[in-house]
């Protein structure tokens, strides 16, 4: 079992204008998250969020030490959102209480937990775990939330290409939490952007996780002020940040889905400053 962590700094806006590819993408980037047997995990500066992939195969991994984050386990002073995003079912055990998911489902994990381990139940076809974490300031219950349970909100516009389904597992609404949210968005075929209009939300950031993309397609994700916007390419399995200052907004060379984490001062949907693309520089 491998458990790797790297950090993320992110950038002020002045800096992110003055980024070559190679910066921008070491700063917001983080590559090729999934791994077969490994725990990939990702420390950011940006609003304290950790991400990380975890795919167990013949072994189960375990992720509850808090080294890393400075704190006795990882959990301590954090709550969580892991997301199965793979194919093959798996069960994530929270000091002994398992929750099994199937492909789709969330397990939102309140602060406390100890030991927290996961498992695939068929190594050839492994589960693909997906964690954002960020720091808590309530105990709250685990629960499992499935496809099934979350909330499906159609949005956009097929003659735009931006028609899409975009599902909220922990938000207020369905699974409350302190400050977490995460969702997934899936376009209609044939449509192509995500996040439209693009947009800033200046009291929470983002991390955006690509996946369900074939090995030759790309993102085109768009970052930074409005008025001087940067691309980076991104593969499947790819996690891009956010911040708070920053719109949002990506294009598909083919089929993708994403799933969406955020944090910051509030968990108001529509607290969000959309930016006419004509406005885009
Ligand atoms: O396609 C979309 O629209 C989204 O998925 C919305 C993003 O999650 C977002 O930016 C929420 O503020």
């Amino acid at each position: 079992m491998t458990v790797t962590w790297t950090t993320r700094y992110g950038a002020s806006p002045a800096q992110l204008g003055r980024m070559g590819t190679e910066e921008l993408r070491s700063e917001f980037l983080i590559p090729g998250i999934f791994a077969p047997g490994e725990a990939r995990m990702a420390y950011t500066h940006v609003d304290r969020m950790v991400l990380g992939g975890i795919v167990p195969t013949d072994a189960s991994i375990e992720i509850g030490d808090g080294a890393e984050v400075g704190t006795a386990t990882l959990f301590q002073a954090r709550e969580g959102g892991i997301a199965n995003l793979g194919t093959g079912a798996g069960t994530v055990t929270l000091d002994g209480q398992a929750f099994p998911l199937g492909p789709r489902d969330v397990l939102y994990v309140g602060r406390g937990a100890q030991e927290v381990t996961l498992a695939s139940d068929d190594a050839g076809n492994p589960a693909l775990f997906y964690l954002n974490s960020v720091p808590a300031g309530a105990d709250l219950p685990h629960r499992l939330v499935t496809q099934a349970q979350s909330k499906a909100v159609s949005m956009g516009d097929e003659a735009k290409s931006n028609k899409r389904t975009l599902r909220m597992y922990i938000h207020p609404e369905v699974m409350p939490s302190c400050l977490l949210l995460m969702g997934i968005t899936d376009p209609a075929p044939g449509s192509i952007w995500n996040t439209m209009p693009p947009h800033t939300h200046v009291r929470r950031m983002e991390a955006y996780l690509y996946f369900g993309m074939s090995e030759d397609d790309r993102v085109m994700h768009f970052m930074g002020q409005p008025q001087e916007t940067r691309h980076l390419v991104v593969a499947g399995g790819d996690a891009v940040l956010s911040p708070a200052w920053s719109i949002h907004m990506g294009a598909g060379t083919g089929p993708y889905a994403f799933v969406w984490g955020m944090t910051g001062e509030n968990q108001v949907y529509q607290d969000f400053s959309p930016v006419p693309v004509r406005d885009l520089r």
